[in-house]
């Protein structure tokens, strides 16, 4: 795996105005993936992790910040000068089914993006849809049906088989797996494990469903009220998280017995996530943090490195 990052994030800002005020969704949050790296990226819901996933492909415009891919800023570039970029990096997201352009053929709906842009025609286009189509555990001839004649979770193999077919080198998964049942959940992780493997493909790998992250991340960042808190190794994330807020989350996901201390740190965690219009100072997690110290009612920490691999934005780190 190179060390280069092949999609680094630096300062990323983005607020929504909502009934006259503005909610801040993201909040300074830098982060990279290198190349072959999958990162987690988890969090509760509302922490600004599709917001995040959508500025790093350029759907969402941030307020202020740098988007590189390969070296190259993104950030403020039209849609179509993003065209080219998105050869590199596609997004899957939760509704395929949605997504599908209901009145075109399987077929035509993967190799639609390469036809559009004219980089095959459209015969040998419907020979590639075929091979994506079995590649993502589907049958060729299925490149004849219309989507509504296929289940969620053969919906959701063709929007994978029709990011594929740009033969992009990260995919940006947003919960692309969280509406499924739990069986097809399995294989669609276990397609994207696949292709990790086959493909050298780097995830950007968005959910709140910690087990189905551990599966393929390398790394996972945690993100509270629109910043990062943490970010490390799977294995140091699931066995011994730093930030009082990551411990909560991952004790939530551990079997009783072995953790039953964290368990009731988890319970013992007062209070609700504060309202995004109105923000603590200080450290975002301190309303609710159980050793929060004055410093962190004032002063937002910043991520810093506690060690090879491991950022924590925690005063007491
Ligand atoms: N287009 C938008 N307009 C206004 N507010 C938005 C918009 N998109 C997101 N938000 C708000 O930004 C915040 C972050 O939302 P975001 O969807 O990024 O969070 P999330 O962590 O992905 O949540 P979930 O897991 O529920 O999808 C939320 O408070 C949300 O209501």
């Amino acid at each position: 795996m190179s060390l280069t990052p092949f999609l680094d994030l630096r300062h990323i800002e983005k607020s929504f105005r909502v009934r006259g005020k503005q909610l801040p969704a993201v909040r300074d949050v830098s982060l990279s993936i290198r190349e072959g790296e999958s990162l987690g990226l988890v969090g509760e819901s509302g922490s600004g992790k599709s917001t995040l996933g959508r500025c790093a492909i350029g759907l969402t415009a941030p307020d202020a910040g740098s988007v590189r891919l390969l070296g190259e800023e993104l950030v403020g570039r039209s849609r179509r000068d993003l065209r080219p970029i998105w050869r590199h990096m596609q997004m899957v997201f939760q509704d395929a089914g949605a997504a599908l352009h209901p009145r075109m053929t399987v077929g035509r709906n993967v190799i639609d993006p390469l036809v559009a842009r004219r980089l095959v025609s459209r015969r040998e286009g419907w020979e590639i849809a075929r091979q994506l189509l079995e590649q993502v555990g589907l049958h060729a001839d299925q490149a004849e049906a219309f989507p509504f004649e296929l289940s969620g979770g053969q919906q959701q193999r063709v929007m994978i088989a029709r990011a594929l077919a740009v033969e992009p080198k990260l995919l940006i998964c947003d919960e692309a797996v969280s509406a499924l049942d739990v069986s097809v959940q399995a294989q669609m992780m276990d397609l994207f494990i696949r292709l990790k493997q086959e493909r050298n493909l780097s995830y950007l790998f968005i959910s709140h469903n910690l087990p189905t992250v551990g599966q393929i991340a390398d790394r996972i960042a945690v993100m509270y009220l629109g910043q990062i808190v943490e970010v490390g190794t799977t294995q140091r994330m699931f066995q011994n998280p730093y930030h009082p807020y990551s411990k909560a989350l991952f004790a939530s996901v551990l079997p009783i017995p072995a953790n039953v201390s964290a368990r009731r740190e988890l319970r013992a965690l007062p209070g609700e996530m504060p309202s995004p219009f109105d923000l603590p100072r200080g450290c975002p997690f301190h309303t609710r943090c159980p050793v929060a110290v004055d410093r962190c009612r004032d002063v937002r920490p910043q991520l810093r490195a506690i060690d090879v691999d491991h950022q924590v934005a925690c005063h007491l780190a």
